[in-house]
């Protein structure tokens, strides 16, 4: 999906929620534990009852790969279950030497070697621009790459300053160098309120992937306040608390009506920016 699809589908959806299937075989509803592939079936229903509602869905790679065989396995269906008109993220927050990064791009981009395509994949900038360029080199996708993590240890490396700038003020503006808004995003911790204004300095049009509100307490509001650009230019993830609205029969009704709240303030939010 290109930058302009995405724009589309938030001025369609007035929506630029990411639902995050954080999936966990420990939280999902008891009942589903009879189905072959329980994981699936729950990122099935989840994905029918609030794909009207948002305009994206990220895969945490993590909740997949912890179960082996049966959790990739549940990667690549919820990966063919995603609907067309969402953008797809594989939150696998990659990169390594560049011959390594290649084979972990083609894991997410190349669905003749992994059965899979994702719009995009996350990705760590630590190892500069050789760990990165393999994920920019395929057409048509997306890299992510981490900049100001909505985590307490975004202090240690991410905010430390040399000269004028803090650590992921040099990762935006040096990355910036290597591919334009159209095929580079940034992570960007919804916990970070004004340190949205320090993003835009170095990255006025670049969408940004927003994680952090709903369970960890990140303010929709400021994001907007402080992110938003003339395209929108966020998409912004909530995992648990939708997909984890209950634990019952009723777990897809009511992430539907958790989807329906953030969306619902999300329309908001674009009708200033007259989308
Ligand atoms: O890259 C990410 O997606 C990410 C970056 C970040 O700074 N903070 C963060 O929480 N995430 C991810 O976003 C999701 C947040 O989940 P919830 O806190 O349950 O909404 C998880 O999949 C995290 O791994």
């Amino acid at each position: 999906m290109n930058r302009q699809q995405i724009i589309e589908q938030i001025k369609k959806k007035q929506s630029f929620l990411a639902i995050g299937l954080d999936t966990d075989i420990n939280k999902i509803p008891k009942h589903l534990l009879k189905y072959d592939n329980p994981v699936l079936e729950f990122n099935k229903q989840i994905i029918e009852a609030t794909q009207d509602l948002c305009i994206s869905y990220k895969i945490n790679t993590a909740f997949y790969e912890c179960n082996g065989i049966k959790g990739w396995q549940a990667l690549i269906d919820t990966f063919k279950y995603l609907p067309q008109d969402t953008f797809s993220i594989a939150d696998a927050k990659r990169g390594d030497i560049g011959n390594t990064s290649s084979m972990y791009a083609k894991a997410f981009f190349d669905p003749a070697a992994s059965e899979m395509d994702f719009d995009s994949v996350t990705v760590a900038p630590y190892m500069g621009e050789d760990s990165v360029k393999p994920f920019l080199d395929f057409e048509g996708k997306w890299a992510i790459l981490l900049a100001l993590t909505s985590n307490s240890g975004s202090h240690d490396f991410q905010q430390l300053k040399d000269g004028d700038k803090k650590f992921f003020e040099w990762v935006i503006e040096k990355s910036s160098q290597w591919a334009n808004a159209d095929k580079l995003m940034y992570v960007v911790g919804a916990t970070r309120g004004e340190g949205f204004l320090d993003i835009r300095k170095y990255a006025p049009d670049n969408f940004l992937l927003v994680p952090g509100v709903g369970a960890q307490g990140g303010s929709l509001e400021d994001v907007c306040k402080y992110g938003m650009n003339k395209d929108c230019g966020l998409i912004v993830n909530s995992s648990r608390a939708i997909i984890y609205a209950s634990a019952g029969e009723d777990f897809a009704e009511r992430a539907r009506e958790e989807a329906l709240k953030v969306q619902q303030q999300m329309r908001n939010e674009l009708q200033k920016i007259h989308f």
